[in-house]
Order: structure tokens, then sequence, then C-alpha cells
């Protein structure tokens, strides 16, 4: 039963990497943040690596990333805010993981990012704006491929990882 992946996906501040680190706790399996590993790999910044390869040169650092991490068992994994935006990643995120979204209202996500410098594509003046952009492009594709949708605006992260432990007990025993 723990030998499966369970990753998070969802857009920046829905908490992928808050719960996904209390998830590993609950469950005793190892965390890994795709985002922490591509800067750890890299031995730069995100931002750093957004000034220098542009967008596109992160996401081929990420595919790179998932792909590694997909192949392994037995992890939580927490991805970052556009992980689905490739085919390649959303294949290998499926392959018998179960997989996690969390939903986050614009709002909330504006909120909970607002104070972190450390995320290149809300560095603009209308954060919201791109918020609202990117939820609406991406929110198909999270659903595309989640196994189970978390709404995580009116619940603080504990309770959201009960959720998903109470998920995972009949969805394990099946
Ligand atoms: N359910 C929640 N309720 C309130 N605050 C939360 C909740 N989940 C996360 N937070 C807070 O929101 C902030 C962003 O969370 P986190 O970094 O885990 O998001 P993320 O989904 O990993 O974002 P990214 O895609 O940019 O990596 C953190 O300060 C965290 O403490
Ligand atoms: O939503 C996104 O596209 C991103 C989210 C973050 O997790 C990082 O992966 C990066 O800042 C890009
Ligand atoms: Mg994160």
């Amino acid at each position: 039963m723990q030998t499966r992946n369970y990753i998070l996906i969802g857009p920046m501040g829905a908490g992928k990497s808050t719960i996904g680190r209390l998830l590993a706790k609950e469950l005793a399996l190892p965390f890994k943040d795709s985002d922490k590993e591509i800067e750890e790999r890299t031995g730069a910044s995100i931002p750093l690596i957004f000034d220098v390869e542009g967008e596109a040169g992160f996401r081929d650092r990420e595919q790179a990333v998932i792909a590694e991490l997909c192949g392994q068992q037995g992890l939580v994994l927490a991805t970052g805010g556009g992980a689905v935006l490739r085919a390649e990643n959303r294949q290998a995120m499926r392959q018998g993981a179960v997989v996690i979204y969390l939903h986050a209202s614009v709002e909330h996500q504006l909120a909970r990012t607002a104070r972190d410098r450390n995320r290149p594509l809300l560095q603009t003046e209308n954060p919201e704006q791109v918020l609202t952009a990117l939820l609406a492009l991406r929110d198909p594709l999270y659903r595309e491929i989640a196994t189970l949708i978390i709404e995580t605006d009116t619940r603080p992260p504990r309770m959201v990882v009960q959720e998903i432990m109470q998920f995972l007990s009949t969805y394990n025993s099946r």
C-alpha cells in the first residue's frame, strides 16, 4: 500500500509544500518538493533560474525532476504550481500515484503569497490578474489528473491533512 506516490498539485499558495510535509509525517514516508529539488540540483534560486534561463529553462529542469521523482516509489511529492502544464509531466504524475489537487481561490492564493518574493510569476503590478489567468488555464489540467480535490480556503493545513488521511483510509483498502 505504501509503495505508491502521493503527489500534491495546485496553484501557488494552495499549500502543497506545507501540507506535503505534514502528510509525509502522517504516512511516515519521505517528502520531496520539486521546487526545492530544482534549486538544489541547479545551485540557484527559482528567481535566478527564471532570470538566466527564462520560464522555458525552468520548465525543462522541472520536467527532468518530475520524471525522476515519479519513477521512485513511496514518496510524498509537492510539485510547483505549473508542473501540470506539460503533458509529459501529467502522464508521469498520474502513473500509479494518488494525485491530490489542493484548491484555493485567487483571494486566498493572493493573501498567502503576498509577502514572498520567491515566485517570479507574481513579481508584477497586478498579481491578482496573473493568478486569475493562471487558474483559468490550469484548473482543467489539475482536474484532469486529480484522484481527489480538496478545498483549502476554509481549512487550516492540519485539517486538510486529516481530510486526505480520511480519504486514503478507504481508498487504500479498496
Ligand atoms: N490551508 C491553509 N490555510 C492557511 N494558510 C495556509 C494553508 N496552506 C498553506 N498556507 C500558508 O500559505 C503559504 C504558502 O503555502 P505553500 O508554500 O505551502 O504553498 P505552495 O502550494 O507550495 O506554493 P508554490 O506553488 O508557490 O510552491 C505559507 O505561508 C503557508 O503557511
Ligand atoms: O505556478 C507556477 O508556475 C510556479 C509555481 C512555483 O511553485 C514555482 O514552481 C515557480 O515559481 C512557478
Ligand atoms: Mg511549494
